[in-house]
């Protein structure tokens, strides 16, 4: 069996009193695409963000390659673990170009300048993202879904072994959502590196994820492969409103019933 990218050991994480998830044992291994669904405020970011060190976690029960957090500094989790943030502020003027050549930072050695290789990732990325034409604006007149899909490309620069996607639909019409997603899919196949997305949208989930944690909001969750977790049953237990699923010739869909 394949080793790991990241693996979790009984990890539990708590806000304050509140247990958001008890004795987690997560893995993903090359290639495996993981959602992460539950209600609002139910510990999705706070699991992501604990996988890069950017928030209160155990992280002797977080390893990544089979090398407990504790060990990784800032510097080698920059060029293996990348993350797209739920809200992207760029308050800082910059352009397109520049923006998404931040994603090859991590791996520039000390006093050199990027490669004529970096600027290629660059110029890809952003065309895979529709967004070559637009290299030169500055990033504050972009859209938000054209500030989405730039910071996809920055991702996709970054080339990480793990990529950690907080709402990678948001601000995506339906076209785009489908496109970026079978992109990092295809991707994260082709490298063989791991993704973990936290998302409200159970339709993309089930579409594009083999496996779902499924947390309940009080340290409790399910988690194993999309069918087996993606019942009716648990997804309304997890948001608190009836869910039921259609199965059509294109695939099984989700829907609230009101
Ligand atoms: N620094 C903090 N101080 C106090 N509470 C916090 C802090 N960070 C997170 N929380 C709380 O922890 C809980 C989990 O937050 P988290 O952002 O992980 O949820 P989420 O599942 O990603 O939610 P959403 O779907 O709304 O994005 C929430 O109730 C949130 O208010």
């Amino acid at each position: 069996m394949t080793a790991p990218i990241v693996q979790t050991r009984q990890l539990s994480l708590s806000i304050g009193k509140r247990t958001l998830c008890d004795q987690l044992d997560l893995s993903v291994t090359a290639g495996q695409r993981l959602a992460v669904l539950g209600q609002n405020g139910s510990g999705k970011t706070t699991l992501l963000h604990s996988l890069l060190k950017l928030c209160p976690a155990d992280a002797s029960r977080i390893e990544i390659d089979g090398r407990t957090l504790t060990h990784w500094s800032r510097a080698e989790l920059a060029k293996t673990v990348g993350i797209l943030f739920q809200d992207n502020h760029d308050d800082m003027p910059s352009s397109v170009h520049e923006t998404v050549m931040l994603g090859r930072l991590p791996h520039l050695q000390a006093w050199r300048w990027e490669s004529a290789k970096d600027f290629a990732l660059a110029d890809s990325a952003l065309k895979t993202v529709g967004l070559e034409n637009a290299a030169h604006r500055d990033v504050s007149t972009l859209s938000g879904g054209e500030r989405q899909r730039l910071a996809i490309a920055s991702l996709l620069t970054q080339a990480p072994r793990l990529y950690l996607l907080d709402e990678p639909s948001n601000h995506l019409d339906i076209s785009f959502q489908i496109r970026t997603l079978k992109l990092l899919a295809d991707t994260v196949e082709r490298e063989g590196s791991g993704l973990i997305m936290a998302t409200h949208d159970i339709n993309l989930a089930a579409r594009f994820c083999d496996q779902v944690l499924l947390l309940f909001g009080d340290g409790h969750y399910l988690l194993g492969a999309q069918q087996e977790v993606l019942t009716d049953a648990a997804l309304t237990r997890a948001y608190g409103c009836e869910i039921r699923h259609v199965v059509t010739e294109a695939g099984r869909f989700y829907f609230p019933v009101v």
